[in-house]
């Protein structure tokens, strides 16, 4: 069986439904199938796992059992691991486990280790007579994962030309060193070796500019493509629906982007030389049989020798390669996550577990590279011995056609001379395959990010300013994933033009949902949200944002000065726009005292700023943009009474709809009306009258 791994944190159900519908015949890849059955970031409990499982065709049998009746189990089947994991057990061997874990690839324990992880639930997976073995696995292909590269084309014809004539000095050079013993030493003849000599230099000149040249133009390809595949591909990482960045770690993100340096730099180095080196690998081969036929022979069986050693390290140096990546990514997202979250881990005295915890992880980057370099070795070491015994058979064979006359010294030394360049190329053509073959793997990672569907573009020009400030929700229903409750249930709202509304109800009841699907971050499960009367799927999620300025619960600050904070980093910003935006979140004052005012720098992770005076920067970079539409999640909750107070009159002041999701009664106060929701629909809608207003 192939270890399938998991690509988002949640997912390992469905890595493992992969494995065992692969094992029957039905070659499923992890992308379609997250399509087909969205997961929340909650993950999939036993009871989706059953459903997804039948509608692929498999018949279920959830059992509890005890570890010792593992082998009973119809195998292979999905263990309950950790209690929050599900795993492959593919065999149970002399009481051991061999099992295939999404989350890190094959593993191999004794029973006694495995119950400490194991539930004591199992599911076996068995396919109904509906089922039909298929190939369903998405064919991804390289343009796709990439995108466009203007003058690849050009470049890469250049530096062929290059390589071609780079190729033909080579082929000339065994010719040198054969008129050197051939002709000039054993005729004695010092001119004819003078001139020989000479060639030669002549054409390792030649080599010398030629190699240059494709270096350099070679590295200006490589630098070219770095900047536009990347670029490619950053921009289309950025346009993810928000979603997509929710269930994934930041580590596993970074290493999926990497994959793509793997790619470029096989393809641009090794995409000439496979046609080359096939090329001049069938000329040596001709020059070879020229000289002897037999010899041909047993630098022939070498390579074949070799060959089958190569395909035989393939899939163990792939599955190897693949799980250090994912070990090594997740050791990174703990890492980072370690850094960021180093406050609460400091109060909780914690530190020494999350550091024991990350060894672990290190422990387990190395154990894996250890487990790889032993491959390695037992690989290398056994393609020197190929090699050595091939050198000293020619030498054996070769000496005896020497002295038997059929072969001058000469043409034996010339015959080595092509062999090494022989097999050095067919080696690395084999070499090369198998790369190309390894790319892969990093394609199914980097497709991850490539093939993902990105944000719908906005499909219709729109003047934004003659879109009135009006949103209408029509039967709206939500829920993160198939088979989890709903969080909005059908539910109806139409927030007017320049109204101000108060959203209101118990943690949980789903108000900030609300909110993500207003501003385009959710697309509803059913029903409808029109902005301005336009549909908003119509509209585009840019489109809206365009119109609305909005503070969320888990807002942040980048790195730079508070003016670029509050500018969103504008190239263009406006110093007045910028005060009058702090002024009308209640900061200019506090701004304008610190000693480098609006220069004032603020650091990514610890703000340098209080936690009100936060919120409020946050509140003036939604008001930069004078936005028609105000959206506002618990955003003033820092704020002592009075700076609220403050703020909140300034903002009945502006002409634009006003949304405010608050659990403090003074905020709500403000409010012209007051909606209240609970189990995901509204319970409460009330306009308050200007006394109402102040005893809400
Ligand atoms: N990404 C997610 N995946 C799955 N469930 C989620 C996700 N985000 C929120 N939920 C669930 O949806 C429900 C509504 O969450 P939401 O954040 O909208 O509540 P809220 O009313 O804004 O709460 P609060 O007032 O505490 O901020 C909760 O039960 C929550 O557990």
């Amino acid at each position: 069986m192939e270890a399938v791994l998991q690509a988002e944190s949640q997912e390992c159900g469905l890595a493992c439904l992969v494995m065992i519908a692969g094992y029957h015949g039905l070659h499923l890849d992890l992308m379609s199938l997250r399509r087909r059955f969205s997961i929340s970031i909650k993950g999939t409990n036993l009871a989706q796992l059953v459903r997804y499982a039948q509608s692929l065709d498999f018949s279920c049998r959830p059992l509890r059992l005890e570890l010792e009746d593992m082998a009973k189990l119809r195998l292979p089947c999905i263990l309950h691991w950790d209690m929050t994991h599900f795993v492959v057990l593919e065999t149970v061997r002399r009481g051991r486990l061999h099992l295939l874990d999404p989350a890190s690839g094959r593993r191999v324990l004794p029973l006694a280790e495995a119950s400490r992880h194991f539930t004591g639930v199992a599911l076996e997976l068995s396919p109904n007579v509906t089922f039909r073995p298929a190939q369903q696995k998405a064919r991804i292909r390289l343009r796709e994962l990439t995108g466009r590269a203007i003058g690849l084309k050009r470049a890469l014809a250049n530096i062929f030309a290059l390589a071609l004539a780079l190729e033909v000095v080579a082929l000339l050079a065994p010719q040198v060193t054969q008129w050197v013993v051939d002709g000039a030493l054993v005729s004695a003849d010092h001119d004819l070796l003078l001139i020989a000599v000479l060639g030669g230099c002549l054409l390792m000149l030649i080599d010398f500019v030629l190699r240059m040249a494709r270096g350099w133009m070679g590295l200006r390809l490589n630098q070219q493509l770095a900047l536009q595949w990347s670029g490619n591909l950053f921009s289309h990482l950025l346009r993810l629906p928000w979603p997509y960045f929710e269930k994934r770690q930041l580590g596993d993100i970074t290493a999926r982007f990497q994959s793509l340096t793997a790619i470029r730099n096989v393809l641009t180095n090794g995409a000439i030389m496979v046609v080359l080196d096939g090329l001049v690998t069938l000329i040596t081969l001709g020059m070879m049989l020229l000289y002897s036929p037999v010899l041909t022979g047993i630098v022939a069986i070498a390579l074949a020798l070799y060959m089958v050693l190569r395909v035989a390290f393939y899939q163990p140096l792939r599955n190897a390669s693949e799980e250090r990546i994912v070990l090594a990514a997740r050791e990174n997202s703990y890492f980072l996550e370690t850094i960021r979250a180093v406050l609460p881990l400091k109060l909780f005295n914690t530190t020494s577990l999350r550091l024991a915890t990350w060894q672990n992880l290190v422990a387990d980057v190395q154990n894996r590279d250890v487990a790889t370099q032993k491959m390695l070795l037992a690989f290398t070491s056994l393609n020197t011995l190929i090699f050595g015994l091939e050198g000293m058979l020619l030498l054996y064979v070769g000496g005896m056609a020497v002295l038997d006359g059929t072969l001058s010294l000469g043409m034996l030394l010339a015959f080595i001379a092509y062999k090494s360049q022989f097999t050095g190329r067919a080696s690395q053509l084999i070499d090369l395959g198998v790369e190309i073959r390894m790319l892969s793997l990093h394609a199914e990672r980097l497709a991850d990010i490539a093939l993902e569907t990105p944000e719908p573009d906005s499909h219709m020009e729109t003047d934004l300013e003659r879109i009135e400030p009006r949103i209408e929700l029509r039967d709206v229903s939500y829920r993160y994933a198939e088979g989890e409750p709903w969080v909005l249930r059908n539910l109806s709202l139409v927030i007017e033009a320049g109204d101000s509304v108060a959203i209101v109800g118990r943690s949980g009841c789903g108000k900030s949902t609300l909110f993500k699907l207003m501003l385009g971050l959710l697309t509803p499960t059913e029903g409808e949200i029109l902005v301005g009367g336009i549909p908003a799927r119509q509209l585009g999620p840019q489109a809206i944002r365009n119109l609305v300025g909005a503070v969320m619960q888990e807002d942040q600050l980048l790195a730079g000065s508070l003016a670029e904070n509050i500018a969103s980093f504008d190239p263009e910003a406006d110093q007045q726009r910028i005060e009058e935006a702090a002024r009308q979140a209640n900061i200019h004052k506090a701004v304008a005292n610190m000693p480098m005012g609006y220069q004032t720098l603020v650091a990514e992770m610890g703000s340098g700023l209080s936690g009100g005076q936060k919120q409020r920067v946050l509140l003036a970079r939604a008001l930069y943009k004078r936005p028609r539409i105000l959206a506002l999640d618990e955003a003033t909750s820092h704020l002592d009474l009075h700076s609220e107070q403050h703020v909140v009159q300034a903002l009945q002041r502006m002409p634009m709809t006003r949304i405010t999701i608050a659990h403090r009664r003074e905020t709500i106060s403000f409010a012209r009306r007051l909606v209240c929701l609970d189990k995901g629909a509204v319970v409460e809608d009330v306009r308050l009258d200007e006394e109402r207003q102040v005893s809400a």
